[in-house]
């Protein structure tokens, strides 16, 4: 197939509130939306889901959109490709992961449609769920406030809560949770908050039966994640510190964490995310799907990969409205009673509310094959 045309989209999105991390502070989030059209009309979307700032992983969005708009997207229009995992021999999926999966995602949605199959029919050969389970990430909250947004999203059907935690009083608040409610499914994730020294207070949390622990360490080796392991019962996962599949092998080698959260665009494509699973099946490592406060583009992927049955625990996987007040996906997401459906169309399985993308639009580009 060829790749006639294609649309970058700069999103701005307003949050409905703002997001804390260890990391970051979040009240609006813009992302890019790749749309690519072959020569039989066919129409496919990716997103690129990196920050503008650099505190989650180095790249940031600026970085993707040059990249994409002076080689990538000029790159891809100049060649034939017969399926999209073949773009990744010649993008960057090391220092551009984020743009990579964006292109990747756009041509597998569109090579899907053509197929007139489903996104995860054409990558995975496996059966997988109808539905998943939703599941709730907090942000670092006032004790109160946090245990009344437990209180309420309980009540709306989430059964698994992640909080995003720090060395200063993540203990304090995973105690306080637990003590409401002893079996609630609960984890944490301190974005590479905690020193060395802060270890002990590690320890504490560990005594709180957590399904998992996120990205505890600031130390960026695996050595020390290895010696914490073995110090704690409760698994530990990784998130930003694995990034690419030789950084998964070391981390198995290492024996450095039980469980990784996987993220599409963060490991460069859907590619590259379905050897990490493969390669976390065979060393009996528990894979789950995070989330990136994205759009429901790459969100709805997200929950495509979170129905192969055997994820650990249900993803950082919500409702469209719990971030925005609109979402560029039809049907957009919800979880009901705690459960989002999994669409059955081709591709993604969802279609684009044009207008909305557009009203979210703050800067717009076309490349077309005949311009090269
Ligand atoms: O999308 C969400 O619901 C939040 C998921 C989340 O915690 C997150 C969101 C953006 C960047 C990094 C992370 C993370 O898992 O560390
Ligand atoms: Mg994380």
């Amino acid at each position: 197939m060829w790749i006639n045309k294609i649309e970058v989209f700069h999103l701005s999105m307003p949050m409905k509130f703002t997001f804390k991390s260890a990391q970051a502070l979040l009240n609006h989030r813009e992302t890019l939306v790749i749309k690519v059209i072959d020569e039989l009309g066919t129409v496919g979307y990716g997103e690129v889901v990196a920050f503008n700032e650099p505190f989650y992983t180095q790249e940031t969005l600026p970085d993707s959109k040059r990249v994409l708009l002076n080689r990538f997207l000029p790159q891809l229009l100049a060649r034939e490709i017969k399926h999209p995992f073949e773009i990744h021999p010649w993008m960057d999926n090391v220092t551009y992961p984020m743009a990579t999966a964006g292109v990747e995602n756009a041509l597998l949605d569109l090579f899907a449609r053509r197929q007139h199959q489903s996104i995860m029919d054409t990558v995975f050969h496996e059966e997988t769920q109808d539905a998943i389970y939703a599941g709730m990430v907090l942000g670092d909250l006032e004790i109160t406030h946090l245990l009344n947004q437990i209180d309420d999203y309980l009540q709306e059907g989430y059964a698994r809560f992640k909080i995003k935690i720090k060395p200063e009083d993540g203990f304090f608040k995973l105690k306080c949770i637990r003590e409401k409610y002893p079996d609630l499914m609960l984890l944490a994730d301190a974005n590479r908050s905690f020193r060395v020294e802060q270890i002990p207070e590690l320890k504490k949390i560990d005594e709180l039966g957590l399904l998992c622990l996120e990205e505890p360490l600031a130390e960026e080796n695996f050595l020390a994640y290895q010696k914490l392991q073995e110090q704690l019962t409760t698994p530990i996962c990784m998130d930003e510190s694995i990034q690419t599949v030789e950084d998964l092998k070391k981390a198995i080698q290492f024996k450095a964490c039980q469980v990784v959260n996987i993220k599409v665009g963060r490991v460069g494509g859907m590619y590259y995310a379905q050897q990490m699973i493969e390669l976390c099946r065979q060393h009996h490592i528990h894979f789950w799907i995070g989330s990136m406060m994205e759009s429901g583009i790459s969100k709805i992927l997200h929950v495509h990969l979170a129905s192969l049955k055997d994820n650990y625990i249900p993803g950082d996987l919500s409702s469209s409205r719990r971030y925005f007040s609109e979402d560029v996906i039809q049907p957009e997401i919800i979880a009901s009673q705690g459960l989002i459906q999994v669409p059955k169309g081709p591709g993604l399985g969802v279609e684009i509310d044009e207008d909305i993308l557009k009203s979210l639009t703050i800067n717009h580009a076309i490349l077309d094959r005949d311009m090269l």
